[in-house]
């Protein structure tokens, strides 16, 4: 009976009967039909979906943890990782989440805000609906929650197409800073089995059931395989139920630190391991389809085309599909590939139409585990019409042996056009590859042949970390796959144009700033968005918290931003416009403050800076804090001088601006009674913990600038302002066991903000918080973080959820605004920073452990982490920059290793107070 049922032990017991999904054989209908073609070697085609229930009765579950639990299989896979995200593909999060919508809004906060929403309708309805545009930030059509994302593909900055943790195709970047969701049916992996000359399976490895390609066996069953991402890979093993075949397919991206080439690039691999268990040979063959698109509608527009190719090159040989994608607005060119090696042969298919039965794939396949493709390029598609292509890899698998069959996507759209069409780009990768348009077969060659490479760089990187015996497994998996972002954050990467004639930077650089050309020449210029759902470039508030995962991997990038963001400085744009949140009319940018962000994909970014219009954000008080403390920051952890000396005039420029908000010129900036920082709809009025805080570590920084360039008028000048504003601070806001939130005496005046140490996070990771430079005084910045820990952590959600940005003493959360009773995760993981640079390690982890486990495991939010959530209901800003600073505490970290003798226990979680 061996060789049907899932494995021996499993096959016939209790509840197993449908069980098997797919396994039964290759589009077999029944059971008898399966056991007759065994005996007889006669195999049938899937005419029509199957409809067989994968659900059963429970069985003892192998795999402990929550995600995990549904799992029935027993194979370890191949190379699959320790750590990382792990889920059985028949799990389901249960927990239904909602966006924060107007429903959500208590009448307290519909009248606080009730203007802002009549001015966001009006500006709404006339972006969307009159000039038939999408709105920067659409909070009438926010993305729905889709529990279902994994591990994107692609390096840094080209455009990036994510994978579902089930294997599907279905969230699309390939137009700059837009993202596209659709999961596209056709775009699938399928498996072939052979045995002396037989098909004996052959199953579409995705356990949906689709209305288009009915003729594919579909519904494989998703108890029998898992996921495991650990960014840049992630592994899906399947065991197929009743072949004693294990198939483990390792994603990598070329996603490496400090590497400026490879991780510009635009592809993906797959790297088939299949085991197989058998007494006998087993061919093997694995097809890969494609549509030509991304699931849009402009797939259907017409004149796309697809084309066979090989490439060889140094003795190694590539045969694929090319996927001509030919819109008029940034087209491009999709490869999926494989490696023909001795004992592995390619075959393909270039066109079929993945909105028919897709019998004539299905049949081509189940015949000889090969594909059939007529000569030449296919023709063009017809207005309305799709088209898909697909690739075959197969090898023979000794009996109880193990092959490996490579395969691969790239993507090239070389130029690109943002909303605005005004400027012509070109990505990264084109310095390498040429922007010609055709360089997806190189890529795809280049990507076959160097990712052993990169896997070797990528382990060497994640190994120490992973490795440590002391570092909980959830912050292994939370540290690298909340980088998805730094690629998935509809992150580009362009050149500067060779011939740069753009008139301010060339300004900037006669102006002082001697390496502005030669770095952006140099390293291009790179930008994320705040969020998918926040469409903004580079917003300096949010990227000042996860400017650290930037730094500490390509600081060569961050560097590249901040050249950005200096030169803004110096630019105004005179332009007048209405502000949403109190309605005043002012200036688009005014010279000699940092922007808010450096402008919406939709329009033209570095052109028109400032997408955001919610406030005047020249009066903002955190923005050019932020950018003085990067600057210090940066310099310390890369020691590049040219850099230092090219920001100081920026940094006294921004300083100068500020020092204005020092009303009462106590050496202490004062808020300005609206929400004027990253908090943008919580209201701060005179001095506060966070701004205030952020003011004197920018103040002391620019001390210990001044000192290291030998500026020493400006040096005294930030002394006296420190030691001023230093015991303003302690006299306005200490309270004995915290700094209030801000210094007003309104009701919520006293509230614990768990944000409230901002100031002594980058000291500490600047190492400038003790002796002759410590701003704040140590047991104040801990009792103040204990106080959090106590309240704000443990409090809130019984100490499950991370931290609440806002707590009463009482131990309710703050209800004074719409963002201080929520978590924001980026937040939470800077303050467990705070704590581990302060000795609070434990306490660190306890608290950034809650917002993991509350994304990632509790409410299905992998690898699109929200800015926020509330402890009941909602949720806002899917997939956002913020949370990227986790990586501050890998820098807490690694700093307190290189302090402390090692040891080998690990970090303990303190129970509830
Ligand atoms: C009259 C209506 C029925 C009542 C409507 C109330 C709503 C208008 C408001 C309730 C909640 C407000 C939103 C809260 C958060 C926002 C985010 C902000 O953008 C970015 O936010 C980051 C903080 O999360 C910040 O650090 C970044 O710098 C910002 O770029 C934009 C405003 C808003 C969407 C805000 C708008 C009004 C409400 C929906």
């Amino acid at each position: 009976s061996g060789t049907l049922g899932p494995r021996s032990g499993t096959l016939g017991r209790p509840g197993d009967r449908g069980r098997s999904g797919g396994g039964e054989g290759p589009g077999f209908r029944t059971r008898s039909e399966a056991g007759l073609a065994r005996h007889t070697g006669v195999v049938m085609a899937a005419a029509a979906p199957l409809e067989r229930p994968c659900e059963g009765t429970a069985v003892a579950a192998p795999a402990s943890a929550p995600l995990e639990r549904l799992y029935e299989g027993t194979a370890p896979g191949r190379g699959v990782a320790a750590a990382g995200w792990r889920l059985c593909l028949a799990h389901r999060f249960e927990e239904p989440r909602q966006p924060y919508g107007a429903g959500d809004v208590s009448f307290r906060d519909v009248l606080r805000h009730i203007g802002l929403g009549l001015r966001y309708f009006r500006w709404w309805y006339k972006k969307t609906r009159i000039e038939k545009k999408s709105a920067f930030i659409d909070l009438l059509c926010a993305v729905p929650l889709q529990q279902i994302y994994g591990c994107p593909l692609g390096g840094i900055g080209g455009g990036t197409i994510t994978r579902g943790w089930r294997g599907e195709f279905c969230r699309w970047q390939l137009n700059p800073g837009i993202y596209h969701y659709g999961t596209v049916i056709a775009d699938q992996f399928t498996v072939c089995l052979r045995c002396k000359g037989q098909t004996v399976y052959q199953q579409v490895l995705s356990i949906e059931k689709p209305n288009t390609l009915q003729g594919w066996n579909w519904g494989y069953c998703g108890h029998y395989a898992f996921y495991h991402a650990l960014y840049p890979r992630a592994w899906m093993v399947y065991e197929l139920p009743g072949q004693n075949v294990v198939l483990t397919c390792r994603q990598v991206s070329p996603v490496i630190p400090h590497d400026y080439k490879d991780s510009s690039l635009p592809v993906g691999v797959f790297i088939w391991e299949v085991e197989n268990g058998r007494d006998e040979d087993v061919d093997v063959s694995i097809m890969f389809s494609m549509q030509n698109g991304m699931g849009a509608k402009q797939d259907k527009s017409g004149g796309h085309w697809n084309e066979p190719f090989t490439l060889e090159k140094d003795g190694e040989r590539v045969a694929g599909v090319l996927l001509h994608h030919c819109t008029r607005v940034n087209p491009f060119t999709l490869a999926i590939s494989a490696r023909e090696k001795a004992g592995t042969g390619v075959t393909h298919l270039k066109a079929f139409n993945p909105a028919g039965l897709g019998r004539e794939v299905w049949q081509d396949l189940l015949h000889d585990g090969r594909l059939e493709s007529p000569p030449g390029k296919s023709k063009l598609t017809e207005k309305g019409e799709l088209t898909a292509a697909a690739v075959c890899a197969s090898c023979t698998v000794p009996a109880r042996g193990h092959r490996t069959l490579e395969m691969a996507l790239a993507w090239d759209m070389p130029c690109i056009h943002f909303g605005s069409r005004e400027k012509l780009h070109l990505r990264r990768y084109t310095r390498f590859f040429g922007s010609g348009g055709d360089a997806a077969p190189a890529l795809s060659h280049y990507a076959l042949t160097h990712y052993k490479e990169w896997e070797r760089k990528i382990e060497a990187w994640q190994n120490p970390i992973l490795e440590n015996s002391q570092l909980p497994s959830w912050y292994k998996s939370a540290l690298f796959n909340e980088l998805y972002f730094v690629t998935d954050g509809g992150t580009i990467w362009v050149e500067l144009p060779p011939d740069c004639c753009d008139e301010d930077l060339r300004g900037q650089a006669a102006a002082g700033m001697s390496h502005l050309l030669p770095v952006l020449r140099e390293y291009g210029r790179f930008a994320y968005l705040e969020g998918q759902e926040y469409r903004m470039y580079n917003t300096y508030d949010v990227h000042f918290y996860a400017s650290f995962a930037l730094v500490m991997l390509w600081p060569k990038l961050q560097i590249s931003l901040q050249y950005d963001i200096a030169v803004t400085v110096m630019n105004e744009d005179v332009q007048l416009r209405q502000y949403l949140m109190c309605g005043q009319t002012a200036q688009v940018k005014l010279k000699n403050v940092v922007p808010h962000d450096i402008g919406d994909p939709g329009d033209e970014p570095w052109q028109r800076v400032n997408a955001y219009l919610m406030h005047d954000t020249a009066d903002w008080k955190d923005l050019n804090l932020k950018f003085v403390l990067q600057v210090y920051r940066d310099y310390y952890l890369t020691q590049d001088s040219m850099y230092l000396q090219d920001m100081w005039p920026v940094c006294q420029a921004v300083m100068e601006s500020e020092l204005k908000f020092d009303t009462d010129n106590d050496g202490l900036i004062e808020n300005g009674g609206f929400a004027d920082q990253t908090y943008d709809a919580w209201v701060v009025n005179g001095a506060s913990a966070y701004c205030g805080g952020l003011w004197l570590a920018a103040v002391c920084m620019m001390c210990k600038m001044a000192e290291v360039l030998g500026d020493a008028k400006i040096q005294q000048k930030y002394m006296d302002i420190l030691n001023k504003g230093k015991e303003a601070f302690e006299r306005k806001l200490w309270n004995g066991k915290y700094y209030n939130y801000d210094s007003s005496g309104s009701d919520a005046s006293n509230s614990i903000m768990s944000d409230q140490c901002a100031g002594q996070w980058f000291l500490g990771a600047c190492g400038l918080d003790q002796g002759e430079f410590e701003v704040f005084p140590k047991s104040h910045i801990v009792s103040a973080l204990r106080t959090i820990f106590e309240k704000n952590v443990m409090s809130f959600a019984g100490g499950t959820m991370g931290a609440v940005n806002g707590m009463r003493p009482s131990g309710q959360p703050d209800t004074s605004s719409v963002q201080s009773n929520e978590v924001w995760v980026g937040v939470v993981y800077a303050l467990a920073a705070t704590m581990i640079q302060e000795g609070l390690v434990e306490e660190g982890f306890r608290t950034a452990e809650g917002c993991y486990r509350t994304v990632w495991e509790q409410l299905g939010m992998a690898f699109q982490t929200p800015e926020a959530y509330r402890e009941k209901k909602v949720y806002r800003s899917l997939a956002y920059m913020r949370p990227l600073s986790i990586w501050s505490m890998q820098l807490a970290l690694e700093r307190r290793a290189s302090q402390a003798p090692a040891s080998t226990e690990p970090i303990q979680v303190p129970n509830h107070p």
